[in-house]
């Protein structure tokens, strides 16, 4: 289409810009990996590393870069950011360029940022939009989650032409932000289901937001307009609550599921415990979550409390980034990013009188490597290699680019930090290089500083200076069915599909009683009038709608076929059994009724409160 950048356009750098940097030597350096570190030298030619090892031969006019006491770690990779977000009537500050030019500043080298389409919006479209934004802008590669703000089969079907053509594999689904983004949890699962067919990865932001909206107007109606309303309306539980019923609803259906912005004690402890009963599920905790907290929005400056703002809020516990952080070392949550939005202090104004238009969205960018190095393994919890996993290799196992991205090795891309451990640096809004004016980390000394970082082999910050080049980076293509991810979703599939039989019996043992017998033929049941149900049956699980009780569907052995259940988790009708036939059991006799039209064509409308197979409802 006229005006689109294709999906993956040649970058035209010009080539006094990249000619003397076109082959490069790392010497003396510890190569830290995600598995382990090493002694060696690197050489790197045309963007990828070529060489790595002792006394390598190199062609002439190689500049040597001495990174003896150093470490050489894969750059970064913040797989959560919202630049030039269009998002609560402003635009987040950080651009494109700004935005990853503060990435390279601090040691990271590739973003994958979201596509946030609006309810009714294409997906395509909106995706070709956000390319075109970053194209020329962005200084370090980058690529795209896509967010499914609304459901229908056009949406399924861009999905599917996301994954097959534009190296979309992850779509984010939001449970907050009522009327905005949010979906709801029929569409969820449904999502999930769509999700696991193609090879991608479901991204939830979890939040209640129905509670979150009835809470925030009663704060307001209760005079809390405040930044600390934004914290008092949406209680960690709300979090929790979320993250919880997601990770039930994508188990379901076994489509892996990761969790952005882990913000509380309770949402990351949920994960930790779902992944400990086999769900393949994934947590991020963010910078913010990590080194700072919910006190701030108690602060006495309003500036400073609503510069904190963002969703789900930081948590008021002061326990609750050691106890992230202790979650992250022990693999109880796999990775760390940012979600950086920022906006500045006349953006954050928006709210100054109602805490719901503050706009939400904090920093983080720059200073994620660091504040996880200080955090991390300053602080004991973590050693190099596992901070390596969790700031770069991680995301590139889950979003399929390893070991392109989040490497040291042969054939990977020279995306690279030369980080010096020792050094430390204060982090400080009049210093820092995002566009905006605040930074909710001021003041915070960090040891780990990236003293060059090196993105397709080109040196972006050389001894500590910045020297990005704008449009340089590129667009990565992601494959669907990453094997980390899928891998162990497949194992899932094979277990369950071995444990999930019906029981084989010889027949029903017991005195088998028709509809008919039972007298329930067009007999209307209210929770107070329950005919005799079985042992396992509690009478407010049922809840009839109409006046005819069908028989259900069952197998052979008697036992109710969930294939063909009345259940419907879109609240409508399943049509598994448009024939209303019973399934004859050897004893029941088909009803021999199906011309259209017949009551026996109508589908059954009885709603479980439970799901099929939980419950018998005794009624044959
Ligand atoms: N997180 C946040 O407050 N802002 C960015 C949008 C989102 O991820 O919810
Ligand atoms: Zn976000």
């Amino acid at each position: 289409m006229a005006g689109r950048p294709p999906s993956n356009p040649v970058k035209k750098v010009p080539i006094h810009l990249q000619s003397s940097q076109n082959r490069l030597l790392i010497k003396g350096g510890k190569i830290v990996n995600a598995d382990g570190m090493s002694d060696g030298d690197i050489f790197i030619e045309d963007g990828s590393i070529k060489e790595i090892g002792r006394n390598l031969i190199i062609p002439g006019g190689t500049r040597t870069i001495d990174a003896r006491g150093k470490m050489i770690l894969p750059g970064g990779i913040d797989p959560h950011t919202h630049l030039q977000l269009p998002f609560m009537g402003t635009k987040s500050v950080d651009d494109f360029y700004t935005g990853t030019k503060a990435a390279i500043a601090g040691g990271t080298t590739m973003i994958i940022d979201f596509v946030i389409p609006a309810k009714g919006e294409s997906l395509i479209e909106a995706y070709h939009k956000w390319r075109g934004w970053a194209e020329d802008q962005v200084c370090c590669d980058y690529s795209f989650h896509v967010a499914v703000t609304w459901w229908s089969e056009q949406v399924k079907a861009e999905m599917e032409t996301l994954v097959k053509d534009h190296g979309v594999n992850s779509f984010k689904m939001f449970m907050a932000y009522k009327d905005v983004f949010m979906v709801r949890d029929n569409e969820l699962y449904e999502i999930f289901e769509h999700c696991k067919k193609i090879g991608a990865v479901a991204q939830v932001h979890a939040e209640n937001g129905d509670i979150i909206a009835e809470n925030a107007k009663k704060m307001v109606s209760a005079g809390i307009t405040g930044p600390e309303g934004h914290e008092m309306s949406r209680p960690e539980d709300v979090e929790a609550e979320a993250t919880h019923r997601a990770c039930v609803l994508a188990s379901q259906v076994n489509c892996p599921l990761y969790v952005v912005h882990v913000m509380s004690k309770s949402a990351g402890n949920v994960i930790a415990e779902k992944r400990q009963q086999g769900c393949v599920v994934y947590g991020e905790p963010i910078a913010a979550s990590l080194a700072t907290d919910g006190t701030n929005y108690w602060n006495e400056s309003w500036r400073h409390a609503a510069a904190h703002v963002l969703s789900p809020p930081l948590r008021p516990d002061p326990t609750t980034p050691g106890h992230l952080m202790d979650l992250l070392a022990r693999d109880d949550l796999q990775l760390t990013a940012t979600d950086n939005c920022t906006f500045t202090h006349e953006q954050k104004k928006f709210g100054c009188n109602d805490f719901r238009n503050i706009p939400n969205g904090v920093n983080g960018l720059e200073d994620r490597m660091s504040l996880v190095w200080e955090k991390g393994v300053q602080d004991g919890k973590m050693d190099p290699c596992r901070f390596v996993a969790v700031t770069s290799t991680t995301a590139a196992k889950i979003f399929n680019m390893y070991p392109k991205k989040g490497a040291v090795a042969m054939g990977s891309d020279a995306d690279l930090v030369i980080w010096d451990p020792r050094k430390t640096r204060t982090i400080s809004a009049k210093t820092h290089h995002h566009a905006t004016d605040n930074n909710i980390f001021e003041g915070m000394t960090c040891h780990g500083v990236a003293e060059y970082v090196i993105c397709n082999g080109r040196v972006c910050v050389d001894e500590g200076q910045v020297k990005v080049l704008q449009g340089f980076g590129n667009y990565v293509a992601r494959e669907p069915y990453a094997p980390f991810v899928y891998d162990s979703v497949k194992e899932r599939d094979a277990r369950k599909s071995t444990t999930m039989k019906p029981v084989q019996r010889s027949g029903f043992d017991g005195e088998m009683v028709s509809k008919a017998q039972a007298g329930i033929q067009n007999m209307k049941i209210s929770t107070n009038e329950a005919p005799a149900a079985s042992p396992q049956m509690a009478p407010n699980d049922l809840h009839l709608q109409n006046n005819n009780v069908e028989e259900g569907s069952r197998t052979p052995s008697g036992v109710r076929n969930q294939q063909e259940s009345t259940f419907s988790i879109a609240g409508g009708e399943s049509n598994a059994n448009p024939s209303g036939n019973a399934n004859p059991t050897g004893n029941a006799k088909p009803t021999g009724n199906t011309s259209p039209g017949s009551p026996s064509t109508k589908r059954p409308s009885v709603k479980l409160h439970a799901p099929p197979g939980g419950f018998s409802s005794g009624l044959w």
